[in-house]
């Protein structure tokens, strides 16, 4: 049923404007309104003059300059100003990107996003609408970086930093950019959301210098994506890397041991390395390796109960005294690498055999941390069965996998939701990986160090405890 709007009375006449609203009108003399107008034009001029000060100061200067000294001057001044940046830039290009080129980019682009902000808020559903009122969030500051934007965000009162986190792909389609990935801010009502602009990854990343005492809490292994480099906590965890043939599973063993290469030589960190694929991937770096098995099964199996002897002696020491062991040359940290777990855990035939492994891996893996012990394990079908220990690996790398339900398997529950792809790394870009690092819900895309046959090669003969004499260990 249909109501009419207002009461109809057959025959009736409706008048054409029953209400009839008049604005008063105050006369004021035209000089009061030309003095105001230009009162206001005055004062956003200064405003302006003020808000962008980066850039009119300069301008300021330069025209003072030519009024004053005259064109060859200012040409002279702005010739030297772009040779000194120039020299700057090719002499010392870090604290040229940091302190120069950056931060004048990082005002462009706030710029810029001031621009789009409105309607960029309003197309991605964060301008909240209370009451007749429509209030967005507060776009603070931009900071530039190698290929990204990290944008301070004020957020409104009831919003959340998930509600931008849903609405990342809409503001990575509005801005131009490639991802938009969202991270609390350092006051409980911002956010940063960092604009990923080129691709960090998209080239080889080299070995890195090798730390002459290892930081064990801080390990650098590769580069993010924001441009960063990547390091790693070795205390207190367990890794576990997946990945299908080829996604360079390799490269995170490599960085690894890189990483910890100057401990090696120290006598501070023992690698035992297994490498059930025959020794093909792990035999090349032989003089790093305290202890090394990659035929013999039943030496596998002894070598892992000598770990767990070795780490429940620890135990009895320390218990009571600390709860973090410090490596030292006669106690030092012990890495066990493994390029193949399923091999050990899942594709041996010898029943016996499996069981004393499976159980020696399941203590080290559950109580070895805590006293220096840790497991680096390599896997490349994360399917349930193969992976029994998966909860016991505190620190997961999910490398290129087959299949888009792996993910979850590899990382936590809902990862690939929250944007770990690794079905879609492409096999271009081996090394490439996601990874949840410190506790931060949201995968980071990372890549690992690539270090060729012949960097294996000069680092176990710099690095290794045993020489290389006539190609055999020594
Ligand atoms: N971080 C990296 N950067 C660039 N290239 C890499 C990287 N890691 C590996 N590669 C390239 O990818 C190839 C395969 O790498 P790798 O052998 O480490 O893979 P994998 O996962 O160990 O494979 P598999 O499961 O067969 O042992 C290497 O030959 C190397 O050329």
């Amino acid at each position: 049923m249909t109501v009419p709007f207002i009461n109809v009375i057959r025959g009736q006449e409706i008048p054409e404007a029953p209400l009839n609203v008049r604005t008063p009108v105050v006369r004021i003399p035209i000089w009061m309104a030309v003095a105001w107008w230009c009162l206001r034009g005055l004062g956003r001029l200064v405003r302006g003059y003020i808000r962008h000060w980066w850039l009119t100061l300069p301008l300021t200067g330069l025209g003072w300059l030519y009024l004053e000294h005259g064109a060859f001057t200012l040409a002279t001044v702005v010739v030297a100003v772009a040779l000194v940046a120039t020299v700057w830039a090719l002499s010392h290009r870090p604290s040229w990107l940091r302190l120069g080129w950056w931060p004048v980019k990082a005002r462009i682009r706030l710029w810029q996003y001031r621009r789009v902000w409105h309607p960029a808020m309003a197309t991605a559903r964060l301008a909240v609408t209370w009451d007749t009122h429509t209030v967005l969030p507060i776009l603070k500051k931009v900071r530039c970086g190698a290929g990204i934007d990290e944008v301070t965000v004020r957020i409104v009162s009831g919003q959340t930093p998930d509600d931008f986190a849903l609405a990342s792909e809409r503001l990575a389609h509005t801005f131009g950019v490639r991802q938009v990935k969202v991270t609390p801010g350092r006051r409980p009502d911002t956010i940063t959301l960092t604009l990923l602009r080129g691709d960090p990854l998209a080239t080889l990343v080299e070995p890195l210098p090798v730390p002459f005492v290892p930081d064990f809490t801080a390990l650098p292994l590769g580069r993010r994506e924001d441009g960063r480099p990547l390091t790693l906590r070795l205390f207190g965890t367990q890794i576990l890397v997946a990945g299908a043939t080829d996604a360079g599973k390799g490269s995170v063993i490599w960085s690894t041991v890189r990483a910890v290469a100057g401990g090696i030589r120290a006598g501070l960190v023992e690698v035992w390395a297994f490498d059930p694929k025959g020794g093909m991937e792990l035999a090349i770096g032989r003089p790093l390796f305290a202890r090394f098995a990659c035929d013999d099964y039943t030496a596998m199996a002894d070598m892992l109960e000598e770990a767990v002897a070795t780490m429940r002696r620890r135990t009895g020491r320390l218990r009571g005294l600390t709860r973090q062991h410090i490596p030292t040359v006669d106690e030092p940290l012990i890495l066990i690498i493994v390029d193949e777990l399923a091999a050990l855990t899942a594709y041996l035939t010898d029943r016996q055999l499996k069981e004393r492994i499976k159980n020696a891996l399941g203590v080290l893996l559950s109580q070895g941390r805590a006293v220096g012990v840790h497991v680096l394990a390599c896997l490349q079908d994360p399917r349930k069965e193969v992976l029994p220990f998966r909860n016991l690996f505190p620190t997961r790398i999910a490398l290129r996998l087959a299949e888009d339900k792996e993910v979850d398997l590899v990382l936590n529950d809902g990862s690939r939701d929250r944007g770990a792809l690794c079905d879609q790394i492409p096999k271009s870009l081996p090394g490439v990986a996601y990874l949840l690092l410190d506790g931060d819900p949201t995968p980071m895309r990372v890549r690992f160090s690539y270090l060729s046959d012949a960097d294996i090669r000069a680092m176990a003969t710099e690095y290794g405890r045993l020489r290389l004499t006539e190609g055999s260990a020594a």
